[in-house]
């Protein structure tokens, strides 16, 4: 794994931007892989004034998101679909039918998880994926004890992770307990993965991440068998790394 230590937030963000612009310049018709929570917001804030600027075009540009609510409208305020129209689809060129989520709100939702892996086959896969870090290692949300060989499936969000995504709600109760995520070999099937990790509140993760041995009940440790894995972690986040 390639690990970069970012100064800040500030930093990683500026980082993150250009590691996918790199990507979107060096392939046409690129495929990226998405993410929500806090983490890529200064990424995505990057981006769109890179695109305003007339600097950067997603024209050509195809799009997957990691997971979606169940239960939540599409027009929630609060659906992954609207995090990703606020910080980047409604602010850049990306034509909507190249912008993917799950539909957690489809009446068959086990139909939905094979319909979105076949989109992902037909797009001929990932080419970058941006990913963050939950506190208990979840990717996606693929929560400790997921098997490794899971494709894109429903789960139940566990208790720390509606905990952490609470501030977002009115109340915790408020938070969905379903989602649906691609699976730890869908996301291990990107080409090249991008972790972006801040706050010191994530450091003993990054450090688990990186050295406790592969095991399920930490799902990110599963990045450790990919080849083409970059870490942008800022000092704070990476403050319990060795050497540190
Ligand atoms: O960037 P944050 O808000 O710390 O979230 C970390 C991870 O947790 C999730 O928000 C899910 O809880 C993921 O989407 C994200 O990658």
């Amino acid at each position: 794994m390639d690990m970069h230590i970012c100064k800040n937030y500030e930093d990683l963000s500026t980082k993150a931007c250009a590691h996918v612009v790199g990507q979107i310049a060096g392939k046409e018709n690129s495929v990226l892989g998405l993410a929500t929570g806090g983490t890529p917001e200064g990424m995505y804030k990057n981006l769109a004034e890179q695109h305003e600027k007339g600097e950067l075009s997603f024209q050509h540009v195809t799009t997957f998101n990691l997971d979606e609510y169940i239960g939540l409208p599409t027009y929630h305020p609060l659906s992954y679909r609207a995090y990703m129209k606020a910080h980047l689809f409604s602010k850049v060129d990306l034509s909507a039918v190249n912008t993917h989520l799950p539909d957690g709100q489809a009446a068959d939702l086990t139909a939905e998880c094979a319909r979105y892996e076949a989109l992902l086959r037909d797009a001929g896969g990932v080419d970058l994926q941006v990913l963050g870090l939950g506190h208990n290692g979840h990717i996606g949300f693929n929560e400790p004890g997921t098997p490794f060989s899971s494709t894109t499936h429903i789960v139940e969000l566990d208790e720390k992770t509606r905990e952490a995504n609470a501030r977002y709600f009115e109340k915790k109760s408020d938070v969905p307990r379903k989602a649906i995520t691609m699976g730890i070999e869908t996301i291990l099937a990107a080409r090249e993965i991008l972790v972006l990790i801040s706050g010191a509140d994530k450091a003993e993760a990054l450090r688990e991440m990186l050295y406790r041995e592969i095991t399920n009940e930490f799902p990110a440790t599963a990045l450790q068998q990919h080849p083409n894995v970059t870490i942008l972690a800022d000092e704070q986040a990476a403050k319990e790394l060795p050497g540190q």
